[in-house]
């Protein structure tokens, strides 16, 4: 592999630029909005790596003191105990060889010699103890850690703007940060073992400046090597990491699709597997060769640091064979420094390893982190205005809005007005604003520019949970739960726990009364094939669900997006009766639909076309011809002629087919 350290691996990459052109449209890179690959790897120098590391390591003990308090303090004074132990273990060892190698009899030697030794047994045994509290704590605060970082950043997601999650940039963060969660785990047995080797090292160190000062500054020679390979290695991890995270998802996109049970039967009846697996195939290599030069990098860096590491020791071994030499040391001094030297240089290279396990995970903490605060900023605003407890109407001004990256708007300069207890359609060709326009109206998105006044208080400055509260919407997309047929309707109002005989009567108002009978375990049933016991339910059976949920959320506003669109015709009809029928409650409902007949009971009718209100008013108006601009009405005739007699193709041999023709219609049927 030769690519560049700047250059994105795909350039160099032969087929994953193939795949990624024709399934994708385009390569697949990320801007972080920090800067390119080029300009992380620039950020990643080493200084500040080391610059950054105390921020992080201070994120993971806030985790870990959010998580576990207690098992915090375990860890850390379990660890400092245990350093402490080994500073005074040398110490007694030094005193230990003084007494051996002192002159006098051997009996006598070891005589004066068995308190040291005594005291060297008596503080690994504490050493230990301290060890197994520390080890017992660690293991009990990761998968909290985990748990405490995975929540918070969930819980952050969940409240931002829809804007943000349609955003690429943002999809890009929220796949680092699942990282993130698992590094803020590791992080905390990393750090312990940072501590350790820190306090152990410090020992060392001290030990060592006490026998000689020579001896301190070899020792640091003797580390420097390691640290260079592995911050250079986790660097190189880092960066290539950042650049597949993109094509590994569309890897883990592809293989999910040839498993995926929706997509199962076009699989199989299209033949797709083959196609998928070969651009399967082609980004798996890349990631193969990518890993291929990661190792090779590594193999390189870690002769260079061996080498460097090695005639450090050397050098370190021969300035003590000196000092011995010229009687500068004595031997005993000399033994311990060779026992704190080994500890010391062990310390020094755990140390080191476990600063970059550190530094490594604490890259993709700081992803965490910087999800965190873009879901901070990206947040659905929490407060703001109160809505009057009885709002009389909904109203548009003047609303434009565009979609992120969007070329033009989807609504344009919309004035619209729901009363309160009324029923308002909005009809209109596909993609002409409806459904954006209701989006608006749930405060789910905000205008670019005009006013969406409830009760006069505008959506942009309003308290959002309280127009959301008052707020049941069936979406055209609403989301099928991977959950039991309960769930799936008293989820409408979550906040509250979910009451059967509520839910039994949400169900009987949508006719999903009937779906649930049928149904082996009732509302028990899972609704998800896949898992044991689960059962998947047709498409119309799923629509009466999603209404019987938008019953049970008994907002004060429903709005119904294509309610029918999968419905058999007396589903529909019944759909309508029931619209109709709590218009006479005082429930104010927003209404789209295709099916213009069902319209007619709609006391006011707006007509959208490419983001524009073009007419409105009721049925009656919309239909006259002296009222309207016959928008409307010609869309319903042309419904309402495929009403009526239908139009036979002409056969072979035939020579009439005109509608209406008895002989035509008969031989049609035929
Ligand atoms: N999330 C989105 N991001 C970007 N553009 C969008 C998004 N949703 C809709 N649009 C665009 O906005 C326009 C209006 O779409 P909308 O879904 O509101 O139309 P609609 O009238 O509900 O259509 P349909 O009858 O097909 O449901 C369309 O041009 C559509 O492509």
């Amino acid at each position: 592999m030769t690519s560049s350290a700047g250059a994105p691996p795909a350039a160099a990459a032969g087929g994953l630029s193939e795949s990624e052109q024709l399934l994708f449209g385009g390569e697949l890179t990320y801007d972080y909005g920090w800067g390119t690959h080029k300009g992380a790897w620039l950020k990643l120098s080493l200084r500040t790596m080391a610059g950054s590391l105390p921020r992080q390591v201070a994120v993971a003990v806030r985790l870990a003191r959010a998580a576990d308090p207690q098992a915090l303090t375990t860890v850390v004074v379990g660890e400092i105990a245990r350093g402490v132990t080994q500073a005074v273990s040398l110490i007694a060892v030094n005193s230990l060889l003084v007494e051996l190698l002192a002159p006098g009899d051997i009996p006598g030697r070891l005589r004066a010699a068995l308190p040291a030794l005594t005291l060297v047994a008596f503080l690994a045994v504490i050493g230990s103890a301290c060890k197994s509290a520390s080890a017992a704590a660690t293991g009990i605060l990761e998968p909290k850690v985990q748990r405490v970082a995975t929540e918070r950043y969930l819980g952050l997601v969940a409240r931002v703007e829809l804007e943000a999650i349609e955003d690429d940039a943002f999809h890009k963060l929220m796949d680092s940060a699942q990282w993130g969660a698992e590094s803020a785990r590791r992080m905390v047995v990393h750090c312990t073992a940072v501590v350790t080797s820190a306090i152990s090292l410090i020992a060392a160190a001290g030990v060592l400046t006490v026998l000689h000062p020579l001896l301190l500054p070899l020792l640091i020679c003797m580390a420097l090597p390691s640290a260079w390979g592995s911050l250079t290695m986790a660097r190189h991890r880092y960066v290539s990491w950042h650049r597949f995270v993109q094509h590994v998802r569309a890897a883990q996109l592809i293989s999910r699709l040839l498993i995926d049970q929706q997509a199962a039967a076009e699989v199989r009846v299209h033949g797709v597997a083959p196609f998928l697996l070969k651009h399967f195939r082609q980004m798996a290599e890349t990631s193969e060769r990518e890993q291929t030069r990661l190792a090779w990098i590594g193999a390189r860096t870690g002769l260079f640091a061996d080498a460097a590491r090695g005639l450090a020791t050397v050098a370190t071994y021969g300035v003590l064979g000196l000092l011995l030499w010229h009687g500068q040391m004595a031997l005993a001094v000399a033994g311990t420094a060779v026992l704190a030297i080994r500890t010391g240089s062990v310390s020094i290279t755990d140390l080191v390893l476990r600063v970059t396990d550190v530094q490594e995970e604490s890259m993709f903490v700081a992803d965490l982190e910087t999800l965190c605060e873009e879901a901070v900023r990206r947040a659905i605003p929490t407060g703001g205005l109160d809505l009057p407890e009885r709002v009389d109407e909904i109203r548009f001004e003047k609303v434009t809005f565009t979609y992120p990256g969007a070329e033009k708007p989807s609504l344009h300069d919309v004035d619209l007005v729901v009363p309160h207890g009324k029923t308002v359609a909005l009809v209109g060709k596909n993609g002409s604003g409806k459904s954006t326009l209701v989006r608006l109206l749930s405060g789910a998105r905000l205008p670019d520019t005009g006013r969406v006044l409830w009760g006069g208080v505008d959506t942009a400055q309003a308290d959002r949970a309280q127009v959301f509260d008052r707020v049941a919407m069936v979406a055209q997309d609403f989301y099928r739960w991977p959950f039991t047929a309960r769930v799936n309707i008293g989820i409408g109002r979550s906040s509250a726990p979910m009451d059967d005989t509520a839910v039994e009567a949400a169900s009987a108002y949508a006719g999903a009364d009937e779906v649930v009978k049928g149904l082996p375990h009732g509302l028990g049933t899972l609704l998800a094939r896949g898992y044991k016991d689960g059962q998947e339910i047709s498409g119309g059976q799923w629509q009466k669900i999603g209404l019987a949920r938008a019953r049970y959320r008994d907002g004060r506003v429903l709005i119904v997006d294509e309610p029918t669109s999968a419905l058999d015709p007396a589903a529909e009809q019944r759909v309508f009766d029931q619209i109709h029928r709590l218009a006479g409650t005082g429930q104010t409902t927003v209404l789209i639909t295709h099916r213009l007949h069902s319209v007619r009971h709609a006391d006011l009718i707006y007509v959208l076309d490419e983001g524009r209100v073009v007419e409105h008013g009721t049925f009656e108006q919309l239909m006259a011809a002296t009222t309207s601009t016959g928008a409307f009405r010609e869309a319903y005739e042309l419904q309402a002629r495929q009403f009526q007699r239908p139009s036979v193709p002409a056969q072979a041999g035939r020579t009439s087919c005109e509608p209406g023709s008895s002989v035509g219609e008969g031989q049609a049927r035929s």
